[in-house]
């Protein structure tokens, strides 16, 4: 692992070991299933918006690819390389500087709503993350300039995926025929978070995942991924691999939208692996319901995120899994 070994007080002591994960056999368990080669996904343009487009993408992958968003070319890859350099720091630097209202954490993506790491029974995801929840940025009290400079990208940027998740919420409201009070308040602005990832490079004798297959807990999420790539999505009981390309964004369907749209739109099982001798970077932006906002739906009991997101802390503490949506199905045994 040349790249790692470059750089390894920046890493996390348990993904110091040169021969890659630990508990690589079980995680092998997880990449039984090819990867097709990469495939062109369905392309959305913001500017000029296609209702009907933007329909068959929700229905028949989950995802889309992004185009004429209207994020400045320079501040992604500002964002990118701030990002680089603050993840380069030694891991000690790290959490001395990575705390509340973010959370610096590592060896999983599952957190509590504080921020701090879940530990699941199963699985260490071969990823370090920074969480970010965007409403309580301005109070992050920093004299530093490394984290200062970061936190006004971070604010910019929040502001841009605010503006784009309402613009797509609304006309897959109009899609599905919402009325204003089915529609209202499923898509809260500040709800949105951003995960910033960091997955360390691949090499052939480490075939562990950087993040296990699992779908979205979100309504929808928005994915920046650096040119490493190593994003996959799973459709028609196959995985392919989606290509990075610069200036895009990726946006997901989440379990919420699922369950909004009566299970019409797809929240589509994703995972990634990172195979180049390069770390990869990924700029994630989330977004869910208002607090409090029932979603009532003919597939499922009526919940809210809270319900829905207590379950799957229970489940990934006890089964070491996210169970999702299936908790919440009318004719299932929940
Ligand atoms: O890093 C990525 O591209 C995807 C991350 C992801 O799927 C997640 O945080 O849920
Ligand atoms: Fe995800």
């Amino acid at each position: 692992m040349p790249e790692m070994s470059k750089n390894l007080e920046s890493y996390p002591p348990v993904f110091r070991q040169l021969n890659g994960a630990p508990q690589i056999a079980e995680m092998k368990n997880y990449s039984m299933e090819d990867t097709q080669d990469s495939v062109p996904i369905p392309l959305v343009d913001l500017q000029c918006l296609s209702l009907d487009k933007l329909e068959d993408a929700c229905k028949d992958w989950g995802l889309f690819r992004l185009v004429d968003h209207g994020i400045p070319p320079s501040l992604l890859s500002k964002l990118q390389d701030h990002a680089k350099m603050l993840f380069s720091l030694s891991f000690e630097s790290k959490q001395a500087l990575l705390t509340s209202p973010m959370s610096y954490f590592w060896g999983t993506p599952a957190l509590t709503p504080s921020g701090a790491a879940l530990r699941g029974a199963l699985n260490i995801n071969w990823l370090e993350g920074l969480n970010v929840p965007l409403s309580q940025l301005p109070q992050l009290q920093t004299e530093d300039p490394r984290l200062d400079g970061f936190r006004r990208l971070l604010e910019e940027y929040g502001r841009h995926l605010s503006r784009i998740a309402t613009t797509l919420f609304e006309a897959m409201a109009k899609n599905l025929n919402l009325g204003p009070k089915q529609s209202e308040s499923k898509l809260d602005e500040s709800t949105g978070f951003i995960r910033v990832y960091r997955y360390p490079p691949g090499s052939l004798a480490n075939e562990a995942w950087g993040m296990i297959a699992h779908t979205d807990s979100s309504v929808l999420s928005i994915v920046n991924e650096d040119q490493v790539g190593g994003l996959e999505i799973f459709k028609d009981n196959k995985w392919l691999l989606v290509n990075p390309i610069p200036n895009t964004l990726i946006v997901h369907i989440g379990d919420m939208m699922q369950a909004i749209s009566d299970d019409e739109y797809i929240s589509v099982k994703h995972r990634v692996r990172v195979k180049k001798q390069e770390e990869r970077f990924s700029i994630c932006y989330f977004v869910f319901p208002a607090e409090g906002s029932v979603i009532h739906s003919s597939k499922y009991k009526p919940f809210t995120y809270t319900d829905f997101q207590e379950q799957v802390q229970k489940d990934t503490k006890t089964l070491g899994y996210k169970v999702g949506l299936q908790r919440f199905k009318l004719d299932a045994d929940a």
